[in-house]
């Protein structure tokens, strides 16, 4: 029999948006949460006013139940959970600082949409790669959820992806409240691979908006692309699979057509003609599809999938290709 896990507290190593909507969340639970941020002038504002400074900064934070720190080993500390949720370029470095022993026994979640650039593979890959964690022990948290209607307390809902129900289901527990419902789905590697994927595609929605095409487009873009995505994931790891499920599809939408989308805001301001560094410049947020585009591409080379959207994408922001022809070129090849 498996021992039951004793979810009382939970780390959350972040200080971004999701961390931020994750920490409300947990909040609602009768758990302490330790909570990792990067910079120290943000701990010391969180224990003084709190609330984050940078990222939702209308949440309060019950700090008798919170404990920012700035010491990541300090955070993990005596945690049965643990919540990864930095931007993948910048997981590498955090877990550099964290030696494997410290994640043992725990049950490692990464909430991060995005791959590991130059290393083409995924954050819990890199889990297994770098720390040992066994697969059995890792969740992800995906689903069709932007942090900032977390923030307002609107209905949302949460896929909880692992391998071992057992696992994904004390997350779920952990995330349920009166306007989150969490739910398990076993496929771990479908889910990642296409919340990774989402955001190439709200890019290349938000390029198509940024250059003036309509809805009746982007319908026929996202469509396509849930095709790309498909022959994608499945060339990755074949199994049956619902693809309508919100998991996979409702991730996919709420991310094309959702104003708060990071992902489709870069797109945007480059169909509008700004150059990749500008537009990231002037976001305070971290579009994942920037990194994705680029390692789904490059894994692409060996599996030879059928992408025209995802070659678009990356013809654009690493090629510099211009967005109008790019978007000429997928006219074309969508039906
Ligand atoms: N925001 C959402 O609604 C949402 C929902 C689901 C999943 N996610 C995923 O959560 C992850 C985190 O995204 P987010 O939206 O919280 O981020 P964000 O864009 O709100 O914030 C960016 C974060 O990156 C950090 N950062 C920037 N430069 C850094 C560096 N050099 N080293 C370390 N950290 C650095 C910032 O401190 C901040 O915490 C992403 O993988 C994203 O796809 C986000
Ligand atoms: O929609 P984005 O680009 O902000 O990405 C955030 C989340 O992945 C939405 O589920």
């Amino acid at each position: 029999m498996q021992k039951k896990v004793d979810a009382t507290k939970i780390a959350v190593i972040g200080g971004g948006s999701w961390a931020t909507a994750l920490v409300k969340i947990l909040s609602e639970q009768n758990v302490r949460i330790n909570w990792w941020l990067k910079n120290k002038k943000d701990v010391d504002y969180i224990l003084q006013h709190g609330k984050n400074p940078n990222y939702l900064s209308n949440v309060p934070i019950d700090t008798k139940k919170v404990t920012p720190t700035t010491n990541v080993r300090k955070a993990l500390e005596g945690a049965s959970v643990v919540i990864f949720v930095v931007p993948a370029a910048f997981i590498g470095e955090v877990l550099e600082t964290i030696p494997a022993a410290d994640l043992k026994d725990k049950i490692v979640v990464s909430a991060i949409k995005g791959m590991i650039p130059s290393e083409n593979i995924l954050v819990t890959d890199l889990l297994q790669k770098t720390h040992a964690v066994p697969s059995q022990k890792i969740c992800i948290i995906a689903g069709p959820c932007h942090a900032e209607e977390v923030a307002l307390e609107k209905r949302s809902y949460l896929s909880i992806a692992g391998e071992d129900f057992t696992a994904a289901s004390v997350v779920a527990d952990l995330l349920q409240c009166g306007f989150v419902k969490a739910t398990v789905v076993e496929d771990l590697y479908g889910v990642e691979y296409c919340a990774v994927m989402k955001n190439v595609v709200a890019i290349a929605c938000g390029i198509a908006r940024g250059l003036n095409y309509g809805d009746n487009f982007q319908a026929v873009l996202v469509s396509n692309a849930m095709l790309e995505i498909e022959l994608f994931v499945d060339a990755l790891s074949k199994k049956e699979r619902n693809w309508n499920a919100s998991a996979y599809l409702g991730d996919l939408l709420v991310t094309c057509y959702s104003p708060y989308s990071r992902n489709r805001t870069l797109g945007n301001m480059v169909g509008r003609g700004y150059s990749v560094k500008a537009a990231q410049v002037e976001m305070n947020m971290i579009a994942e599809g920037y990194y994705a585009v680029k390692c789904v591409y490059e894994l692409n080379k060996k599996l030879h999938v059928q992408m025209p959207i995802t070659k678009a994408v990356y013809n654009i922001l690493y090629e510099k290709i211009s967005p109008s022809v790019e978007l000429r070129i997928l006219e074309d090849s969508m039906c």
